[in-house]
This record gives C-alpha cells, structure tokens and sequence, in this order.
C-alpha cells in the first residue's frame, strides 16, 4: 500500500524525530537523497549546468545542500534566491563552500534555459495559496527550458494536503518527496505537474492510519474473490443490475460486461433492454419484473442509463443488500432513501454529477477532489467513488481515501463508466465492502484500460474485454 499523510501529521513526526537526532541531520538526509535522484536524472554529473530556485525556507535549504552536492562533483551550480536576506544561512554556505555561486534574480530567465537541471526549491510543505507573484515568472520559466525539471518534496505552487493548483505551478519531471508521500502528489491537478515521484525515507515514524491510500498489485491480488471447492453460483454471489433503457440499451449492455467478470456468479439483469443484453450475453438471467420481484441477489447496480425510471432506483434502495448508485440513479436517489439504508451504499458520480448532488461547479469539483469526496460521503452516508483522472473512494464514517493509481485518460470514452459500475457491483456481490468494492474495481477497470489501450483510443467495451487480463496480471503478483 503507497500511503500519504497531511502536513501535520508531517510536521509533528518531524518534530518528533528532530528531538533524538543531531540539528540538522534530517535536513542533510534529506539533501542527500535529492542529490543523488538529481544525479541518476543527469546519468553524468561533471560538467553539467545546474540551477537552483531558492525559496526562504526549508524547502531552499534542502535545494542549497543537494546543490552543493552536486558542486563537489563537478557540477556548475547557480543558486537563484527568492529571498536573498531570508535565505537557509548554513545551506547557501555549503554551496559556497563547494565552489557554487548565487546569480541575481535578473539573470534567472537566461541562466535556467540554458541549464540541463532546475531544482525547484522554492516552497515546500510551508507553502499556502499559490505561488507569490515573485516566483511565477521562475515557473514559466522552467517551463520553457529544455531543463529536467526536479522538485524537491513536491512541485512548488501545488497545495500539499489537497492537490489543489491556485494559479501557476511548477511543472516538474520527477519529484523528490521526504518521509513520505504528500495528498496532492497522487490527486489531480497536483498530481500531473509532479512527474514521477521518488520517496526518500528520512526517517519519520508515522501513525498507522494515513490521509490516503493508494492500492498496490499486491494489495488488490489478496482482495480479488476467487471461488474455493465449495462454491456455487449462488456463494459466489449474485448481482443484480436494473439499467437501460429503450433509448439506452448499451448501458445495460456495459454495465452487464463489467459485472460477467467482476467475480459474482450469476448476473440478474431487470429493465427494458433484455433482448439486447440476452443478445451480447446468453449467460445473463433476466427479469421484466421490476426490481422488487426479480429474485434474490446479494447487491444491486442501478443507474446506468435508466434514463427517468425513479421506481426502479426507489425499489433498489429498498433492498436490504448492498448497492451500487452511478449515472441516472444518482440524480434520482432520494438522499433521505439512501441515508435510510443500513446495509452499505456506494455511489460513483463523475465530477459533474458530483457537482450537481453538492450544488457546486463542476470546476470546484475538479479543483478540490479530496474534499468533494468526503462532504458527499458525509452528506449521504454512502461511501463515495468520485471518478475522473484520479478516483477517489472516500467512506462516510471517516479513515482513508482510496486514491486509484491505475487510471488512464484513455478511459474517457462513453459507456466505460457503465463498465465500472457493473465490474464494483460485482465485488460488492462477491462480498467486498464497499470501500474494496470500489478501489479494486477501479483499480481493475484502469490497468483494464492501459491493456487494452496501449496507446490506442479503445470503446467501452474493450475495457470489459481486457478485465480478465489485468485480473490475471494482478493475480500474478502473487505468485
Ligand atoms: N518536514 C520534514 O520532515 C522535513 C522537511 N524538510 C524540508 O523542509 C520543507 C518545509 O520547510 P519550511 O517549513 O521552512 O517551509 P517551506 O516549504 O520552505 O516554505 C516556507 C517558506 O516559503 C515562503 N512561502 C510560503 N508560501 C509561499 C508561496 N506560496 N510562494 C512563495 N513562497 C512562499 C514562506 O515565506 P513567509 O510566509 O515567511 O514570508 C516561508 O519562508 C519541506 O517541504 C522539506 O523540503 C526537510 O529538509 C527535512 C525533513
Ligand atoms: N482523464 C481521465 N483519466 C483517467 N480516467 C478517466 C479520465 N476521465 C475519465 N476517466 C474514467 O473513465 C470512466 C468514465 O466514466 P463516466 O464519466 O461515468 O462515463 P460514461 O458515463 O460515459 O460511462 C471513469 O471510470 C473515469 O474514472
Ligand atoms: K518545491
């Protein structure tokens, strides 16, 4: 499990740490770390121009030492300070020290298009609300240079505990971090300006439960229902789905594909699009009875385009099995109905549907993911799975956000939410909670994507047809 944690959570683990080592030690830890990811990017070291964006703080500090580092092994290193009074005294003294310089801020531009490596050290975890208007021409700067781009401990102008981006941004290729992984490194915008993102242990003791989780192969692979010598159809669960609609007959369709190979044993399909449902899959049991008298299952997908049936979302939120609301439904879900329930509910809105429950913009949903998840779990009761470039899964009651790392923008494309829908419908059938539910069948329904995508656009129904593919491939880790 990768995991992240606030920064204060960080700050007091630091503190923690601090009082039993030296002064100073953590921050060379720290450095040393920088350096040497810095040096792998570089692969030769002597002789390469290197400039460095010093900020007033720490984060300068760390940049400063790793600088003088670098320095040491032949590097020319030019140190640009943001604050030149303000500037980490002992670090900005070992690059002295080292045979660095410091350049005025007027020489920035030049100097850093010309550099093979600019380390962005100009805030870290002490920063708020964007950069200031001093450092974004730095930025931009950056942005143009055929430079690799490092950031040290995450990409200055990116919020920390939220992956929000308040106006400009460093852009970088690789992100070093220390002790561990930050929020806005794994959620989106934060997450795509940070590059690849490089953990360097520093140390830090941190609490058991994190801010955020993000599942691993392994993690998914104990997680996956496997059927045992004693199963039948009926143990291994079955899953019902009311979807569809005479003028949506391919989200039935869809959601059926996901739940065929979501680990349930048996997929019950209630609504108007049967004959095309029985048509793709003959496996499928169907009923025209409402969900109410379709027969028993153990959770429920309703929504996909069920276009206006609110009686037959009203039924699904009656049953006392868990059930999945997406799309139609979730417009249609009366919030009293769903905050009612007492088996679980997972809801699994995009961001504009997202917005709609929450009242909000679209683009406050976008800008503010972490927080959007967990007011609507709150609100509802329900645990939420917040689809987009980075989905969430946040439970009502609180603990860690499932962060998906699998994701890829391959998946926007119609009808591969209806997929999901049907392949976490299964799990929640199979017997996963519904935070399980959710993050394995996210985490399936992305790698599923990435195979079948390749580079190449892909339909929906290529994602269903490259589940069993990635389910083997995380089987595997295993192994
Ligand atoms: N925690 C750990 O375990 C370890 C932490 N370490 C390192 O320390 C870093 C944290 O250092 P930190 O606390 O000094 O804060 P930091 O990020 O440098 O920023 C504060 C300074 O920036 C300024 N500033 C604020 N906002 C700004 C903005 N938007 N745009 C521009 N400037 C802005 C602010 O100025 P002020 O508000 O005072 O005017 C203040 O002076 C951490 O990220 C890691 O790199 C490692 O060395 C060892 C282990
Ligand atoms: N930029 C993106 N990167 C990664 N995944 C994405 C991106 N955009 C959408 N997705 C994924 O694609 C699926 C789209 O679902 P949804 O928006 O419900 O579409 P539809 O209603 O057409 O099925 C979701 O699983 C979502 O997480
Ligand atoms: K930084």
């Amino acid at each position: 499990m990768r995991t992240a944690y606030s920064v204060e959570t960080v700050r007091a683990a630091e503190r923690e740490l601090m009082a039993r080592l030296a002064e100073g030690a953590l921050m060379q830890r720290a450095a040393a770390g920088l350096a040497a990811a810095c040096a792998d990017l570089l692969g030769r070291v002597y002789g390469s121009r290197v400039v460095l964006l010093v900020g007033s703080g720490d984060n300068g500090g760390d940049a400063l030492y790793a600088g003088a580092r670098l320095a040491r092994r032949g590097a020319g290193v030019t140190a640009v300070l943001l604050a030149p009074e303000r500037t980490h005294g002992a670090g900005l003294a070992a690059l002295r020290g080292a045979g660095g310089t410091v350049a005025g801020s007027g020489a920035a531009e030049e100097l850093i298009l010309r550099a093979d490596l600019v380390v962005d050290g100009i805030v870290g975890i002490g920063g708020k609300g964007g950069l200031r208007p001093e450092a974004v021409p730095l930025a931009g700067y950056a942005a143009d240079s055929r430079a690799a781009v490092v950031a040290v401990d995450l990409p200055s102008g990116i919020e920390a505990d939220t992956g929000e981006v308040l106006g400009t941004a460093v852009r970088a290729d690789l992100t070093v971090t220390f002790g561990t992984h930050k929020p806005g490194l794994l959620i989106d915008p934060g997450r795509e300006y940070a590059g690849s993102v490089r953990l360097v242990d520093i140390g830090l003791e941190l609490p058991e439960e994190a801010e955020l989780e993000a599942l691993q192969h392994a993690d998914v692979a104990v997680r996956l229902p496997v059927p045992g010598a004693e199963s039948d159809k009926y143990r291994r669960g079955v899953v019902g789905i009311a979807a569809g609609s005479a003028r949506y007959p391919g989200a039935a369709v869809l959601a059926v594909s996901g739940a065929l190979r979501g680990g349930a044993g048996a997929v019950r399909y209630v609504g108007p699009a049967a004959d095309a449902v029985i048509s793709r899959f003959p496996e499928t049991l169907v009923s025209d009875q409402g969900p109410a008298r379709a027969g028993r299952v153990q959770a429920w997908v309703v929504g996909p385009g069920v276009g206006d049936d609110a009686s037959a979302v009203a039924q699904v939120l009656e049953a006392d099995v868990s059930v999945l609301v997406d799309a139609d439904g979730l417009r249609l879900a009366d919030r009293s109905a769903v905050r009612a329930r007492t088996a679980p509910t997972l809801m699994t809105p995009h961001a504009g549907e997202a917005a709609a429950l929450l009242g909000v913009s679209r683009e406050s949903v976008e800008a503010a993911r972490l927080a959007s998840a967990r007011e609507l779990a709150l609100r509802y009761g329900a645990t939420v799975l917040l689809k987009g470039s980075t989905t969430l899964v946040a439970d009502p009651q609180g603990g860690a956000v499932r962060v998906n790392p699998t994701g890829t923008a391959w998946l926007a494309t119609a009808g591969s939410g209806d997929v999901l829908s049907g392949l976490a419908g299964s799990l929640l059938a199979a017997g996963l909670s519904a935070l399980d539910a959710g993050s394995v069948g996210a985490y399936l329904h992305g790698l599923a994507g990435r195979l079948a995508a390749d580079g190449a656009p892909l339909g929906a129904h290529d994602v269903a047809a490259a589940i069993p593919e990635a389910w083997r491939d995380i089987r595997d880790a295993l192994r």
